[in-house]
């Protein structure tokens, strides 16, 4: 397995709290990740650190991209900037799309901040919606479509600059039931399909159960990892993580889709 993301001795505290302690997690390349524990166990504020939005207070962060390995922690603020615009994507609940923008506006929008030309950004922001059944609504603004085509969006715009590495936290939690499955589907096999890697944040057991490995935290540690390669802390009875799911069988669920999906 191929690591493009590893955090090491990861620490972040908040006033009177400690969000991370001492957390250390590889991601691999085409791997999906579920993190998953408690309210305020950390999840967040992880998904945060190894996307480069939050610094850690101490701990190592290091991407490994084609040319050499980065260290996101030690990065200057303008070229962390970059890198998230070039190899990160991020779909969340809500607030990464502009409202006033069409939806192609909206996913172009990601390959023109990376100095991507109107007209190409605008072709290949077309192609990634139709790709996630979006044809026909390019023009539409983003109030003038349902809450999961709203969330298909996102999920084009986080992958049309190629980026490597896709970033969700809760990115069903505002869906119901049967629109979550649509677009956990969509998000799930467009990934797939296309290589990259995705980290989930979520509280949804049917989100984790679908994803390839699950990482479970609480009070700022990871307490269970199901593909077993992380350190992971003796923990008291009570606190015990459940049994979480078997990574095969998820991965082979994905692999069907692939083809129907790569732009
Ligand atoms: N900006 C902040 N200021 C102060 N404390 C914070 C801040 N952000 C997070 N925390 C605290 O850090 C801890 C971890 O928060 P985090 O949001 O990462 O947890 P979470 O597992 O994502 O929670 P939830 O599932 O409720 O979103 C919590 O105790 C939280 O109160």
């Amino acid at each position: 397995m191929n690591a493009i993301l590893h955090a090491q001795q990861l620490t972040k505290h908040y006033p009177g709290s400690i969000a991370l302690d001492h957390v250390d997690f590889t991601a691999n390349a085409g791997e999906s990740i579920a993190i998953i524990g408690p309210s305020g166990s950390g999840k967040t504020t992880l998904l945060h650190c190894l996307a480069g939005i939050l610094r850690p207070d101490a701990g190592s962060i290091t991407l490994n991209t084609p040319s050499a390995p980065l260290r996101l922690d030690t990065l200057a603020d303008a070229a962390l900037s970059r890198l998230r615009r070039e190899e990160f994507g991020f779909v969340f609940q809500q607030g990464m799309l502009l409202p006033e923008l069409t939806a192609v506006e909206n996913v172009a929008l990601a390959l023109m901040l990376n100095g991507t030309d109107r007209a190409t950004s605008e072709s290949r922001a077309a192609e990634w919606l139709a790709a996630l059944g979006l044809a026909g609504m390019e023009q539409r603004r983003l109030g003038e479509l349902s809450g999961g085509q709203v969330q298909r969006v996102a999920i084009a715009r986080a992958q049309v600059t190629g980026a490597r590495v896709v970033f969700a936290d809760e990115p069903t939690g505002a869906l119901d039931s049967a629109t979550s499955t649509e677009v956990l589907d969509v998000l799930l096999h467009s990934v797939a399909a296309n290589g990259r890697t995705l980290l989930v944040v979520t509280h949804d057991p049917q989100v984790a159960a679908r994803c390839q490995r699950v990482v479970e935290l609480r009070d700022g540690r990871i307490v269970a990892d199901s593909a077993g390669g992380v350190h992971v802390p003796a923990a008291p009875p009570a606190q015990t993580a459940a049994p979480i799911h078997n990574a095969a069988d998820n991965a082979a669920a994905g692999n069907n889709f692939k083809g129907a999906f790569n732009v």
